[in-house]
């Protein structure tokens, strides 16, 4: 089945002057009837992404648009095929899209999207349209008399735009890890930040925190650690990590190593193409981490990712 060719669909994040993006309800007797959608289909042999979304367009909703940046592309296995979702977004358009096949449309504000049943491959999408695209994961402060240049530079990290932190302080004494991270917390809530802490749960449910589980964690629990409405993550490293994640409930996971990076010298990364496949056998949002920076969040979402996660590469 996974050598099955790949169906290749593009759709449109349409979005009017209010923020309120276009969903359009897939109808009766088709594939996934009745779950909402990102307007689009097929791409036809011979045509570009553009080409097949203003074709697509006009023929659904019988507007002219003009086609805008991409937003991410997913690929997704279901049952019966393979398929690369490729979402661009679209904030120009000449006439008034109406249903032309019958299809129910809906105006919705963004934070409404989650409350729409979507297939699989939509997950993603609306991930990347609600979420942050980089994800800081601290280093640790050599010692005690560095944890107030830890904080500047948490700080400046959060100037520069981060709005998701993953405080990852091993190995530290809990006094100085509680408040450290309650220090972080302030700052992060000052910025209107998400902050989860690394492993450690009970601090997590003391400070109303998130939660980031490590793969053995991940692999050692059988419930959901934290009340549902708590975020929650956990690194994964193949389908069945995947899995568990997404039966405890994540938001979302960080995969990798991608590219080689300093902190495993000796292991190369697997690559974009063994992401995409793992990113195919899941629905849930995936940064991808190692060896990657900001520069890399373009080319992370066109293989499916909600972007990056790193350690050096958001860190000054
Ligand atoms: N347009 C669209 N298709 C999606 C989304 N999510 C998702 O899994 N799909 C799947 C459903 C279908 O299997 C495939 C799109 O095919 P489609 O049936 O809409 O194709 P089409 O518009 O060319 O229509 P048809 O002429 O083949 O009936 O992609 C989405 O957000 N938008
Ligand atoms: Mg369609």
């Amino acid at each position: 089945m996974s050598d099955a060719p790949r169906v290749e669909v593009v759709a449109a994040a349409i979005t009017d002057a209010r923020g309120r993006v276009l969903l359009a309800r897939r109808t009766e007797g088709r594939d996934l009837a009745g779950l909402w959608e990102f307007p689009g289909g097929k791409r036809e042999p011979g045509e570009s992404s553009e080409q097949a979304l203003v074709r697509e367009l006009l023929e659904e909703l019988g507007i002219e648009v003009e086609v805008g940046p991409p937003l991410i592309a997913v690929a997704q296995q279901y049952p019966h095929k393979r398929l690369r979702l490729d979402v661009r977004r679209v904030m120009r358009w000449h006439g008034i899209p109406r249903g032309h096949e019958g299809q129910a449309l809906a105006w919705v504000p963004p934070d409404k999207l989650p409350g729409y049943a979507m297939p699989p491959a939509d997950r993603p999408v609306v991930a990347a349209l609600l979420q942050p695209d980089r994800c800081l994961v601290t280093p640790v402060p050599a010692s005690p008399a560095e944890d107030g240049a830890w904080l500047d530079a948490l700080q400046r990290a959060l100037a520069a735009g981060v709005r998701r932190i993953q405080a990852r302080l091993p190995g530290m004494d809990p006094a100085r890890r509680i408040a450290l991270v309650t220090a972080a917390a302030g700052h992060c809530a000052g910025a209107g930040a998400e902050l989860l802490v690394n492993g450690d749960a009970n601090l997590a449910r003391e400070l109303g925190l998130g939660l980031h589980l490590p793969a053995a964690q991940l692999r050692s629990l059988a419930t959901r650690p934290v009340p549902a409405g708590t975020r929650l993550s956990a690194s994964c490293h193949d389908v069945a990590e995947l899995g568990l994640a997404e039966a405890l409930g994540c938001d979302f996971a960080i995969v990798g190593p991608v590219a080689r990076t300093p902190t495993h010298p000796g292991a190369p990364g697997i690559g974009w193409p063994a992401f995409e496949a793992l990113r195919e056998q899941a629905s849930l949002p995936l940064y991808a981490i190692g060896g990657l920076g900001p520069d890399d969040v373009a080319i992370a979402r066109q293989h499916g990712a909600q972007g990056i996660a790193a350690i050096r590469g958001l860190w000054s």
